[in-house]
C-alpha cells in the first residue's frame, strides 16, 4: 500500500463509575462506552509529508491536522497518532516512514476521546500501510499502552471497560440511540478532572466505593429501551467537571428542560451528551440548545457504530 485512510468514532460514556485512586495514579473504573457517529479520519501515506520529520528508532513520521480545533492538536511526538505510528513501526523489523494527515471532527479535549480515536486509527492505518498484519491482540496491547481509552476506539460498538478502562467486554444488545452533543468553549484536562474528583471525595470524607456496573443500565441496553437508558446514565466525574467548568450546569439543565431522555457530561467533559427518543427529536433538541445559547455548538450523532475501520486504500 502507498496510502490508507481509516475512519474512527468518538465515544460517549453511558456509565463512568470511578473507584479509589490506585498507587500508579490511575483509578479502577467501570466504564460503559458507546461509539457514536462523529468521526475523525486519519490517512497514512508512505514517504515524507508536509509536517516536520519526527523519528523514533527506525521509524520516521510527520503529521498535519485539519478541521475542528486543529490548532489545539500537538504536531510533535506527543501527538497520539504519531506515538501509535512509532509503536507499530517498532515492530516492522525494517526502517519505515509515514506521513499522517488527521481530519478532525471530534472536539479536542472534549471528553469524547478524540486523541485516543486518532491513535487507534493510526494503529490500523500503519499496520495496513506497512503490510504487517499484526494480530488483533497485539494491536489491543499497543493501544492500551498508548492510553486507557484507545482499545475501545479500536473495538467500537457498546462495551464495558474495567481496570483503567482498557479491559473490554462487548455488549451485544441491539437498538440504535440518537444523541445530541453540546460542545463547550475550551477543553478540560482529563488528569485535572480525576484529581478534582479525588479532592471532592477527600473534602466530603466520602470514601470511593469499588466500581460496579449498573444492573439497570445493562438491562436497558439489553432491552434496547432508550427511555430506561436515559434514566440510568451516570458519570462519577460529572461533579468535578461541572465545578471546573461552571456553565455546564446550565447546559445540562437546558437539555433536560427541552425533553432529553437523559443528560450527562461526556467522560471528563466539557462536552455534554443528551439522549433523544428519535433522530427528529435529536434535531429539535439540538436546535433548542443552539437557540438557548447554552453551548458553543451542537452536533447530532447515532450509536453504536463500529470502531476504527479502513475506508480507503491505494496500492
Ligand atoms: C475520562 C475518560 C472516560 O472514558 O476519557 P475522556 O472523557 O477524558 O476522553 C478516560 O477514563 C480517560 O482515558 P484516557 O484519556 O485514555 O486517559 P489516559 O491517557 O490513560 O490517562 C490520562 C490521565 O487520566 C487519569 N486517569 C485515566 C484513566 C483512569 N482509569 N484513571 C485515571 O486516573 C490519570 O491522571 C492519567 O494520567
Ligand atoms: N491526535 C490528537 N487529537 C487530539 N488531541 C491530541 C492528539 N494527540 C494528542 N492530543 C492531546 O490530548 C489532549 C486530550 O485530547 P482528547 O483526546 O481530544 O480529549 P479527551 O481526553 O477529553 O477525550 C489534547 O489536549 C491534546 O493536547
Amino acid at each position: 500500500m502507498t496510502s490508507v485512510t481509516v475512519r474512527v468514532p468518538a465515544k460517549v460514556n453511558l456509565q463512568l463509575a470511578v473507584g479509589p485512586r490506585r498507587d500508579d495514579g490511575y483509578h479502577d473504573l467501570v466504564n460503559v462506552f458507546q461509539a457514536v457517529s462523529l468521526f475523525d479520519e486519519v490517512t497514512a501515506t508512505t514517504g515524507p509529508g508536509a509536517g516536520g520529520p519526527l523519528t523514533s528508532g527506525d521509524v520516521t513520521a510527520s503529521v498535519v491536522v485539519e478541521g475542528e480545533a486543529a490548532d489545539q492538536v500537538p504536531l510533535d511526538a506527543t501527538n497520539l497518532a504519531v506515538r501509535a505510528a512509532f509503536a507499530v513501526g517498532a515492530r516492522a523489523g525494517r526502517p519505515v516512514d509515514v506521513a499522517l494527515r488527521i481530519r478532525k471532527a471530534i472536539p479536542v479535549a472534549g471528553g469524547m476521546a478524540g486523541g485516543s480515536a486518532d491513535a487507534a486509527a493510526a494503529l490500523v492505518a500503519c499496520d495496513e500501510l506497512w503490510g504487517l498484519a499484526l494480530p488483533r491482540d497485539e494491536l489491543m496491547d499497543i493501544a492500551a499502552d498508548l492510553g486507557s481509552d484507545v482499545p475501545f476506539a479500536l473495538l467500537g460498538g457498546t462495551a464495558v471497560g474495567t481496570g483503567r478502562g482498557e479491559r473490554l467486554t462487548s455488549l451485544a444488545g441491539g437498538g440504535e440511540y440518537h444523541w445530541v452533543f453540546a460542545l463547550a468553549d475550551g477543553g478540560l484536562s482529563t488528569a485535572k478532572v480525576y484529581a478534582e474528583c479525588d479532592r471532592l471525595r477527600e473534602a466530603t470524607g466520602e470514601p470511593a466505593a469499588w466500581p460496579e456496573a449498573s444492573a439497570r443500565l445493562l438491562a436497558a441496553l439489553e432491552a434496547a429501551d432508550a427511555k430506561e437508558l436515559g434514566e440510568s446514565l451516570t458519570n462519577d466525574l460529572q461533579p468535578a467537571a461541572v465545578l471546573l467548568h461552571r456553565p455546564l450546569s446550565r447546559t445540562l439543565a437546558a437539555g433536560r428542560e427541552y425533553g432529553a431522555l437523559g443528560a450527562l457530561v461526556s467522560g471528563s467533559g466539557p462536552t455534554c451528551a443528551f439522549l433523544a427518543g428519535s433522530a427528529d427529536h435529536a434535531r429539535e433538541l439540538a436546535l433548542a440548545l443552539d437557540v438557548a445559547g447554552v453551548c458553543r455548538a451542537t452536533v447530532t450523532a447515532r450509536g453504536p457504530v463500529p470502531g476504527a475501520t479502513v475506508i480507503g486504500a491505494t496500492a
